[in-house]
């Protein structure tokens, strides 16, 4: 395996004045017992945009993810600062299931509840707090529509959710997520099950949201970051040794390890 330097990197930095930032991260650090999985992860997520998340495996990818929203609470040690909207989504006062409802997350295998497609969408809210049969409905008809699978359901909302195809599971994930009326979008790996059609399909509706979400993916696939992502950022051994638009990183990088990683030399 070649070496390359952890210290040499290039993160593109945003004009917050001028550009409106989803999600930012400082310093961010995390320690799975003595395994120290990411090192000084500073980064910001363009609003409106897809950022990719690119690199080998065990290069960090996913433990960055789920840091955005929390998910690694229980199972790693998390330092360094996550702002929302100004707020330091770590600090104690933050109620992290309220803090969720703004950063929605979507899973590898689609994992819909062993209920009706409408259901999936309904459950989590009223859970939430909202009673209103209507709102619900409503709620349910838009965020299907925006996951780009409300033609292919909406004849028979009451047929259970795990009688859809892989790629229709993933979209009412991506639905059940968007219902909550979330800002940022965290998604890890969501095409990696998918065959090529539920991948095109998936690949749209990404696209569309792209215009109102903050959207932050983990992609193995360097063909479907650079189809789809505004921003690309580059892992490696835990380090972000290049972040940049995505036109740069696939044509330009700046960065050797990423040149090498693009163009299949890597290792
Ligand atoms: N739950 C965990 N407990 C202990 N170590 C973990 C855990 N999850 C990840 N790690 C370690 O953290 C490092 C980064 O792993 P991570 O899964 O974030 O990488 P990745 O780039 O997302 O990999 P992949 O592309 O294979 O999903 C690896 O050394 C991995 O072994």
């Amino acid at each position: 395996m070649k070496t390359y330097s952890l210290t040499d990197n290039y993160v593109h930095k945003f004009d917050s004045e001028k550009i409106d930032i989803g999600l930012s991260t400082e310093n961010l650090q995390v320690f799975y017992g003595e395994n120290h999985a990411i090192f000084d992860g500073t980064l910001q997520f363009r609003k409106n945009s897809i950022t990719a998340m690119i690199g080998a495996s065990g290069s960090g990818k996913s433990t960055f993810l789920r840091c955005l929203n929390r998910m690694n609470d229980d199972i790693a040690t998390v330092e360094g600062k996550i702002f929302y909207q100004d707020l330091d989504i770590n600090a104690p006062e933050i109620n992290v299931y309220e803090m969720r409802k703004h950063v929605g997350m979507v899973f590898q295998r689609p994992n819909p509840f062993a209920k009706s497609i409408f259901k999936n969408i309904a459950y989590p809210l009223q859970k939430s707090g909202i009673k209103d049969k209507k709102i619900i409905a409503e709620r349910v008809e838009k965020s299907l529509r925006q996951a780009a699978l409300w033609d292919e359901v909406k004849d028979d909302l009451n047929r259970s959710a795990l009688a859809l195809s892989g790629g229709q599971q993933q979209r009412l994930c991506i639905a059940r997520a968007l219902a909550m009326d979330p800002d940022v979008l965290l998604l890890d790996e969501p095409a990696s099950a998918l065959d090529p059609i539920s991948t095109g399909k998936l690949e749209q509706a990404l696209q569309e949201l792209q215009q109102h979400y903050t959207i932050i993916m983990v992609t193995h696939s360097m063909q479907q970051a650079s189809r789809i992502s505004d921003y690309t950022a580059f892992f490696h051994m835990g380090h972000i040794l290049e972040f940049d638009r995505t036109e740069h990183i696939f044509t330009r990088p700046r960065i050797q390890a990423t040149e090498d990683y693009i163009s299949g030399n890597f290792g």
